[in-house]
């Protein structure tokens, strides 16, 4: 029996026999000797010979201490033993890295089966070679892991790894494995035994070239802790790779403290170069992680957090939102894999059920009520294919890696862009498009606001920013979604480069900015004086819009009524941007007799505003009148006819005129194959020539048009314009709509026509 002793005591007096201890030659820097000794291991490969991971079944256990959070991320699955080939060892020791000249492309090629390097890697990769501190941000999926792989296996030395979840670790490790690499984990669900015996592989092994630990590990283990010492002595100790490096900043979603225990790794063994990887992060968190690791100049990596492949869509959340979801997998996914976040366990499993129950598809809830073995289950069956959509918490979080999920649905928005970035982030991996649709409804608020002030004391002022910038988010009917995303993270992404890849961008609607900031000032005023009972931004919202209260006299105060001739809309537009921009603030205030709510007051910007540092400018719908106005400023009236050409895109005129409000070929193409397989189905139930319904002239205006009210046609025609309006993001509700032709645009004076009242704004009702 092998002793179960500290790391020193166990140096000295317990060293196996050499024979288990797998290939130890060292390497002489050639990385065409290493792909031979590689394939030549292989094929020696005897009984005898063959390395087995014994560390790996272990992960299998079930976790005993917080280092192995969340267990539902845990996975069961025994593994087959595979068979290590012994990799051959070492080309750049730290001495020599300069001399040599890596020929990373083979290794690429050769050890990991890629053909070229992805965007960033090679960068990446030489940089780490070279020694440098290095920050990786890139988006999921964009092949973070390779970038401290190959820089592991082609060091001389063994690289660290550290990550945060057992499943990931073990994601790592059957994945080297299978390429042949050599690797180590150590966690607290070994035996002494154990541990002792990957100590002992580790320090007699050289073909051994990474090591997994979680963090917690390395905050309370003295035994790791003196394995580091002794391979940083013995200058062994390559690397440190920092995976979800996230979690090291309180900003991050996902802090972990002891991931910021971290920091120690710099002090106490001050020459080796550190990595931190992660998948998103904004410039406050990204100087946050660099200054709590005590990186030295890192050569930074950041790539647009653009994915390219995702439709980003808020639709409105009524009532039925359950029936809405499981019609938009019907008619957009019938069989793809995809993902549905709610904000609570109930509301997990009531539209699981019904989602199985009503609509047949194969889903299961996944939520912290359900048992880690079940948990493991459901993930495994997911992943296999088996089953087509898990219904989640944010339990199911960090270290899903499926690439073919084809639609991720929020049921409720998330408490953060960060967080809804990351959760949508889980689609589309493979690069094929997919999905990400929010349903969005502002009572849902009220929700976040409880969880966040019951569930997160001491953080409520930045969890109720955080907030607002989702809210913000959600309720912009007007800018490209990818430009507010990708601006949370400080990216500056240019709307035309959305290629319609979301509503808002699809919708084409007409905004202009609009510029609040002397409103604003006078807003503070009123916070600043006496309050008389404003203490919500409802409140206040009432009184700028001039909203009597019979209490509190505030028609005697100043400003009041200051906004009266703005709708609500824009008004919680301003006070938002106000919030955003520190200028006002909520805090969560806690009574017996109101319950917690958010009391609203001056941020700490005030002056800022005061002095013109701050605007408060937002972005206002135009329509209607306003909208005709704008338009006649804008177009160039070309002839007599007074054809209206748009300056800037007239084939997207075109378009839109042939298309009408599906604007493009492929929308209208999409509906109208739809109602034509629907009036087969009626012509067939009813025993009549689809034509004989609707004729193909009427259909393409039916197409083109996109009506609310489709007459005398037959109910099921209505219910799939309205469903194909809700899923692409085309306004349900056109209170106004331009009528174009009515429009003098000589005079801005509008032309009576029939259907058109004096505004020459048609009017179309709401709802079928
Ligand atoms: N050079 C490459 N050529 C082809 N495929 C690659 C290359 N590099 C990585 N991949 C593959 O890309 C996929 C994603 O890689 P990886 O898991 O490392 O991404 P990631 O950036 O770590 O994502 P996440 O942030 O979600 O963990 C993997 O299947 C990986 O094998």
């Amino acid at each position: 029996m092998k002793p179960s002793t500290p790391y020193s005591a166990f140096k000295k007096f317990y060293r196996p026999s050499k024979s288990n201890s797998g290939n130890n030659q060292k390497g002489d820097g050639s990385l065409a000797k290493l792909i031979k000794r590689r394939a030549d291991a292989s094929k020696e490969l005897n009984p005898t010979n063959i390395k087995l991971n014994d560390s790996l079944p272990s992960l299998l256990l079930k976790p005993k201490s917080s280092e192995d959070m969340p267990p539902e991320q845990f996975n069961a699955t025994p593994q087959k033993k595979p068979q290590l080939k012994q990799l051959p060892s070492l080309l750049v020791s730290p001495s020599r890295k300069s001399e040599i000249k890596l020929d990373i492309d083979k290794a690429n090629q050769t050890i990991f089966s890629n053909t070229n390097f992805l965007p960033s890697q090679r960068e990446i990769i030489e940089s780490a070679l070279k020694g440098n501190d290095i920050f990786v941000c890139l988006p999921t999926g964009a092949g973070k892991s390779l970038t401290f792989q190959l820089p592991a296996v082609v060091s001389e030395g063994i690289t660290v790894v550290v990550m945060p979840l057992i499943s990931l670790i073990h994601d790592q490790s059957v994945h080297l494995q299978k390429l042949g690499i050599n690797s180590r984990v150590f966690n607290s669900m070994q035996s002494l035994a154990e541990q002792d015996r990957i100590f002992w592989e580790i320090e007699e092994d050289e073909s051994i070239k990474l090591l997994f630990v979680t963090p917690e590990k390395i905050s309370q283990s003295d035994r790791i802790n003196n394995l580091f010492a002794d391979l940083y002595r013995r200058k062994r100790l390559v690397r440190f790779a920092i995976d979800e490096a996230h979690c090291i900043s309180k900003w991050g979603r996902d802090f972990r403290a002891d991931y910021l225990k971290l920091g120690c790794l710099r002090s106490e063994y001050p020459n080796v170069p550190i990595m931190t990887l992660t998948a998103s992060a904004t410039e406050m968190i990204r100087k946050d992680i660099i200054t709590l690791l005590g990186m030295k100049n890192p050569q930074l990596f950041l790539s647009s957090f653009n994915r390219h492949n995702l439709f980003y869509g808020v639709f409105k959340k009524g009532t039925n939102v359950n029936e809405e979801i499981a019609h938009f997998i019907k008619e957009n996914h019938p069989n793809s894999s995809g993902l549905i976040y709610c904000l609570s366990k109930e509301e997990c499993s009531h539209l699981a059920k019904v989602l199985k129950r009503t609509y047949k598809f194969k889903v299961e809830a996944y939520h912290s009520d359900i048992d880690a073995s079940q948990k493991t289950e459901i993930h495994e069956k997911w992943k296999r294919g088996d089953l087509q959509i898990i219904v989640a918490t944010v339990a199911f979080g960090m270290g899903i890696d499926k690439a073919d999920v084809r639609f991720v649905i929020h049921c409720s928005f998330p408490k953060s862009l960060d967080s809804y970035y990351q959760e949508t982030g889980r689609a589309g991996r493979d690069g094929n498009p997919a999905d990400c649709i929010l349903y969005y409804a502002a009572n849902d608020k009220s929700r976040h606001g409880f969880l966040i002030g019951s569930n997160f004391q001491g953080s409520t002022q930045k969890d109720y920013n955080e907030l607002s910038k989702m809210i913000d988010y959600c309720e912009n009917r007007l800018a490209c979604r990818r430009t507010l995303l990708l601006g949370y993270f400080g990216e500056d992404f240019q709307a035309e480069n959305c290629n319609n890849m979301c509503d808002n961008c699809k919708a084409k609607r007409f905004g202009e900015e609009k510029d609040f900031t002397e409103e604003a000032k006078k807003i503070i005023e009123v916070l600043e004086g006496p309050r008389n009972g404003i203490n919500t931004l409802i409140q206040l919202t009432n009184f700028l819009l001039g909203k009597k209260e019979k209490t509190n006299n505030h028609s005697l105060m100043e400003h009041f009524g200051l906004l009266q001739k703005q709708n609500p809309d824009t008004i919680s537009k301003i006070l938002k941007k106000m919030l955003l921009e520190g200028v006002l603030q909520e805090k969560a205030v806690s009574s017996a007799y109101t319950g917690t709510f958010a009391y609203i007051e001056t941020g700490s910007n005030v002056l800022k505003l005061r002095r013109n540092q701050i605007k408060i400018a937002i972005s206002v719908e135009i329509k209607g009148l306003e909208l005709a106005k704008k338009l006649k400023n804008d177009v160039k009236i070309e002839n007599k006819t007074e054809e209206i050409k748009i300056p800037v895109n007239n084939e997207e005129d075109e378009e839109s005129r042939k298309y009408g409000k599906c604007q493009q070929k492929e929308t209208f193409e999409e509906i109208k194959s739809r109602l034509t397989m629907t009036l087969k189905r009626l012509s067939k139930q009813q025993g009549v020539g689809p034509d004989e319904i609707i004729s193909e002239q009427s259909l393409d205006r039916l197409c083109r048009d996109l009506p609310e009210n489709c007459g005398n046609y037959p109910a099921e025609i209505s219910q799939e314009i309205k469903h194909f309006k809700k899923i692409n993001g085309i306004e349900q509700r056109y209170e106004f709509e331009i009528d174009l032709e009515a429009v003098d645009f000589e005079s801005v004076e509008l032309k009576r026509k029939p259907a058109i009242d004096d505004s020459g704004i048609k009017r179309i009702k709401p709802n079928c």
